[in-house]
């Protein structure tokens, strides 16, 4: 089999997405989310105008080899536009590959581990309250866990609560929206959220949370400390991750568990927070970390070190990752859980897929390759629309981390 052509698909049903769409020869095609959120087209250029000429009359069941020809090939390696390129290209490859074989993908990485994939949608209000019975209407639309973010009292904005009643979106139109942050505020704060929580629905149901790189490492020990009692799944993202070595600090003061890496592109990312055990849920994904080939080395380091994975899945990775991602879930071993933060209905449309929820799992779906697909006439009914995440300060103006 050969790739006659590759093409790149940028739409906005909602939100803008970057799609890869591969065909071959044999009338096989396959597909791959390159979606970098505020930088969509860097990555939609780095495909088109460096990676697309190289693809032209390759094996496309050669994937391991167009990794590494992409990965090494280009010298300047690593870094988020390179890698969601790979992935794309990575992705599009498995889709065909798990066609020809007329198989779902989690077949080809090994079949299944488990029946279906643990997920944590989000939910958050203005206040404790209104976050409260957001909380209460997942569980009771079968949610097992849930991930809770709630407005600071003082403070205008915070990360993960929607502006009114429109559902959370973290990209805004036009240039980028500045925000105002209190760590002060924060800290004192969220416990009580927590602790509201659970003398609402007890210990039964998993919540999680999301700091967004917003502590230092010993403001971070300090929210982990104090949400010990009301035992998180995890706390995600307590301090920006760069320098791995922080977290030790993080570790030594708190057993409630950390989660990090939606924004890790490679295994070099993590590769110290594993090796000593300074996380417990490493949170790659398929897009922005090389694809399911690069994943599945991540996961592998991973499982030596008891770190599970509990992948990124906000509505701005397209349903190609999402099914990408439940494909790779059912299989891998050191399974944690899975983000599913929920597309609207027009990405739905834009984008068929096979998986489903029920009962608070989610399942790819039986199909040949991942079993998501990209109506390009419906896509072209949503041009691009440019759009930023927001930046953020704190009280004193001092440019801060989102
Ligand atoms: O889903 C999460 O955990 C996030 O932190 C979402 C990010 O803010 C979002 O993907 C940025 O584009
Ligand atoms: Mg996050």
């Amino acid at each position: 089999m050969k790739i006659t052509s590759a093409r790149v698909i940028v739409t906005c049903p909602g939100r803008n997405f970057v799609t890869l769409k591969i065909e071959t020869d044999e009338g096989l095609t396959g597909v791959g989310d390159a979606t970098l959120n505020g930088r969509e087209l860097a990555v939609a250029s780095y495909l088109t105008d460096h990676v697309i000429p190289c693809l032209i009359g390759r094996d496309p069941h050669r994937i391991e080899d167009t990794w590494q020809y992409l990965y090494r090939g280009a010298y300047w390696r690593r870094g988020p536009v390179t890698m969601s390129a790979i992935a794309a290209v990575d992705t599009a490859l498995w889709d065909i590959k798990a066609k020809a074989a007329g198989l779902p993908l989690y077949q080809m990485l090994g079949g299944r581990s488990r029946d279906g994939a643990l997920v944590y949608p989000h939910a958050n209000g203005a206040d404790i309250e209104e976050t409260v019975d957001r909380v209460g209407d997942f569980l009771a639309k079968g949610f097992k866990a849930v991930r809770a973010q709630c407005g600071i009292p003082g403070i205008a904005t915070t990360y993960g609560v929607a502006h009114g009643s429109k559902f959370y979106e973290p990209a805004t139109k036009g240039l980028p929206e500045e925000q105002i942050w209190s760590t002060e505020r924060y800290l004192d704060f969220v416990p009580k959220l927590f602790a509201r929580l659970r003398e609402v629905y007890g210990f039964g149901p998993h919540f999680l949370h999301d700091v967004h790189h917003r502590l230092t490492p010993i403001e971070a020990a300090r929210l982990g400390k104090s949400l010990e009692p009301y035992r998180l799944f995890w706390m995600e993202d307590p301090s920006p991750a760069e320098n791995q070595e922080a977290f030790r600090l993080i570790r030594q003061h708190t057993v409630t568990p950390i989660a990090v890496g939606e924004v890790f592109n490679s295994i070099h990312d993590c590769r110290e927070l594993i090796q000593n055990q300074l996380i417990d849920y490493i949170r790659t994904t398929v897009v922005h970390a090389g694809g399911i080939t690069h994943l599945r080395r991540i996961a592998d380091l991973a499982s030596l070190y008891q770190v599970r994975t509990g992948s990124h899945g906000a509505t701005d990775l397209s349903p190609i990752c999402m099914g990408a991602a439940l494909h790779f879930d059912v299989w891998v071993p050191n399974f944690g859980i899975q983000e599913y933060m929920i597309h609207a209905p027009v990405t739905d449309e834009v984008f068929p897929h096979a998986y489903t929820f029920q009962d608070g799992y989610m399942f790819p779906g039986e199909v040949p390759g991942h079993g998501v697909d990209i109506d390009e006439r419906l896509a072209a009914e949503y041009p691009y629309d440019p759009a930023y995440l927001p930046v953020c300060r704190l009280e004193d103006g001092t440019l801060w981390n989102w």
